[in-house]
């Protein structure tokens, strides 16, 4: 089986793209609604987000405050990495349990931080979602109402698509979403006659 990478910036897509594979038949592996579910049902987890930025990390509900948790570590860089280094092993693992239990003849592996996190080692390729930085920003602000410097915070935080581009096997651009669609038609036949 093979592991198709899949990655972009923050708005540039990858969800959507995801979900049109997913109609094609193909599981998916989206990592921030897993980091999330596993950070929301991890009490170890949740014990090390208190230990790193206070009590205030949790809600009065016991689960991660994610505006406070936000707002604390897109600004600062050295939180992040701690913050990165509690949740992705935990998402690592539970990846590869999840990618043992498939049965297709590939899975994609969606990660906005992909490249960031080294994890193209873990995957035979890697298709990359491109959108210009004013669409990308345009569309978040809009799907979760925070302001453009909240965008541009995160943003900061990833490479951009000209460093990704240089890694990336196929690249797709998402701007007409039928252009999108049909050029996840064509690359779901080629991974499928590989
Ligand atoms: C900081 C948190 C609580 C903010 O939650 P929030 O609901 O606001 O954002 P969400 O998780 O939906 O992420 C939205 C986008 O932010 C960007 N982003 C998220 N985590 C990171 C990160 N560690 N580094 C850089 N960008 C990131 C991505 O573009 C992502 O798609 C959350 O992002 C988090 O816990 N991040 C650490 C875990 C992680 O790295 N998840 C992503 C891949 S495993
Ligand atoms: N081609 C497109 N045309 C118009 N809107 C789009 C297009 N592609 C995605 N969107 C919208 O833009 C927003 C961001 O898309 P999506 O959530 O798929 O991005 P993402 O790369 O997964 O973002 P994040 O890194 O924040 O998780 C969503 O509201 C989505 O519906």
């Amino acid at each position: 089986m093979y592991i198709v990478g899949l990655t972009g910036g923050i708005g540039s897509g990858k969800s959507t793209v995801a979900k049109m594979f997913r109609a094609l038949g193909v599981p998916i592996y989206i990592s921030d609604e897993e980091a999330k579910k596993l950070m929301d049902s991890s009490e170890e987890i949740k014990q090390q987000l208190v230990k790193l930025l206070g009590e205030k990390a949790l809600t009065p509900k016991n689960i991660p405050n994610r505006p406070f948790i936000a707002q604390k570590v897109f600004s600062d860089k050295n939180l992040l990495e701690r913050l990165n280094k509690i949740v992705h092993p935990v998402v690592e693992k539970h990846f590869s349990i999840w990618v043992e239990k498939q049965k297709t003849a590939y899975v994609i592996y969606e990660s906005a931080i992909l490249f960031e996190n080294n994890a193209q080692n873990k995957c035979n390729y890697i298709i990359l979602v491109t959108a210009p930085a004013e669409t990308r920003i345009k569309r978040v602000m809009e799907r979760d109402g925070v302001t453009k410097a909240q965008v541009e915070e995160r943003m900061k935080n990833q490479w951009d698509d000209k460093q990704k581009q240089k890694l990336a096997d196929f690249i797709i651009e998402n701007i007409n979403l039928k252009q999108t669609q049909l050029q996840v038609e064509k690359l779901h036949g080629n991974f499928l006659a590989l």
